[in-house]
């Protein structure tokens, strides 16, 4: 059995649909980042998991315990950590009064060894945090039981990039620990770098799950060249090559080929730059799953 196993869950808003006939499994140990564009379900899932939502219909177990099962449930958040994307702490507390609080009703076993990874001025009330220290007390709240399941709503928003490398590294270390890891992102730079598996909403369905590498190989990377003046490489005619447009004096395109075989064509050619770069998740999809699906992507970056 799964450490979340989500079996045909839909989720419905009066005539606003927020999941869809929802299922999938997250085994012990792993990473499981869910993608997905702004209002394509994935908080909706997350209170679904964390029984913060009654489902429409379907189900969901989360360390064995039904969601609709509130005693059940009760037991098993003493095993959950759960970030959620607001994390709505009491701006007169201090930061030791927020994690007080919390160890009171969960424990708090792993808290000093939180604290020399994470830094947020504890001594001080949460109205005078920065969002990255705000962020930082709630990884150490989530983490600091000790939990088998954690459930993080885009855990890496406000951390600067040197602190979100270090949340990967240590999430990477969480999983070693056998800690099961569930979050959700609409950035696929933040998912890459640590998630074992994705799985892919759009408006509210399920339309992809894998291992992510499969995912990056079939996206291929962002190539753009610009060749010196009427000697441009025959970039349509290589195996892989997609979108190929000029755009002014550049070339752009993705490509999903042999790095050898590109790298020839250009060599034969005068080229004054090249950029090779990881694709937007929008263009991930559009190769994924055909442009026939007309995805739209809000706030696509990476
Ligand atoms: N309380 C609610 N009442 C009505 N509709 C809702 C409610 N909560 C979510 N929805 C709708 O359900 C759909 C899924 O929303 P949800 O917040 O789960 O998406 P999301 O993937 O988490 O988006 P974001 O990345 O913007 O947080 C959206 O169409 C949203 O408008």
């Amino acid at each position: 059995m799964g450490v979340i196993e989500v079996n045909d869950l839909t989720k419905e808003y009066g005539n606003v649909r927020g999941v869809d006939s929802l299922s999938f499994t997250v085994p012990e140990s792993e990473i499981f980042g869910y993608l997905g564009p702004n209002g394509a379900g994935k908080t909706t899932t997350i209170r679904a998991l964390l029984g913060l939502l009654t489902p429409t219909s379907g189900t969901a177990t989360v360390l064995g315990a039904d969601v609709r099962d509130e005693t059940a449930l009760i037991e098993a958040k003493h095993h959950i950590g759960y970030l959620p994307a607001d994390l709505g702490f009491d701006e007169a507390a201090t930061g030791n009064q927020v994690l007080d609080y919390h160890a009171s009703i969960k424990g708090d076993s792993r808290r000093d060894e939180l604290l020399e990874t994470f830094t947020p001025p504890l001594k001080r009330p949460i109205r005078e945090y920065s969002t990255g220290n705000t962020r930082m007390l709630g990884i150490i709240q989530t983490f600091m039981h000790d939990p088998d399941l954690v459930i993080m709503d885009e855990p890496t928003a406000g951390l600067d990039p040197l602190k979100q490398e270090e949340f990967n590294e240590f999430l990477r270390a969480e999983r070693k620990r056998g800690t099961t890891i569930f979050f959700s992102s609409h950035v696929l730079s933040e998912v890459r770098r640590v998630c074992d598996r994705v799985g892919i909403l759009r408006a509210g369905q399920l339309v992809g799950l894998e291992e992510i590498e499969a995912l990056l190989d079939r996206g291929g990377k962002r190539v753009h060249v610009v060749p010196v003046d009427g000697d441009s490489p025959n970039v349509t005619d290589l195996d892989g090559a997609f979108d190929v447009t000029t755009v002014g004096e550049e070339i752009q395109f993705t490509y999903t080929g042999e790095y050898n075989t590109l790298l020839d064509e250009l060599a034969d050619h005068d080229v004054r730059d090249v950029e090779i770069s990881e694709p937007a998740l929008e263009d991930v999809f559009m190769h994924y799953y055909g442009t026939e699906q007309n995805v739209s992507m809000e706030n696509a970056d990476v």
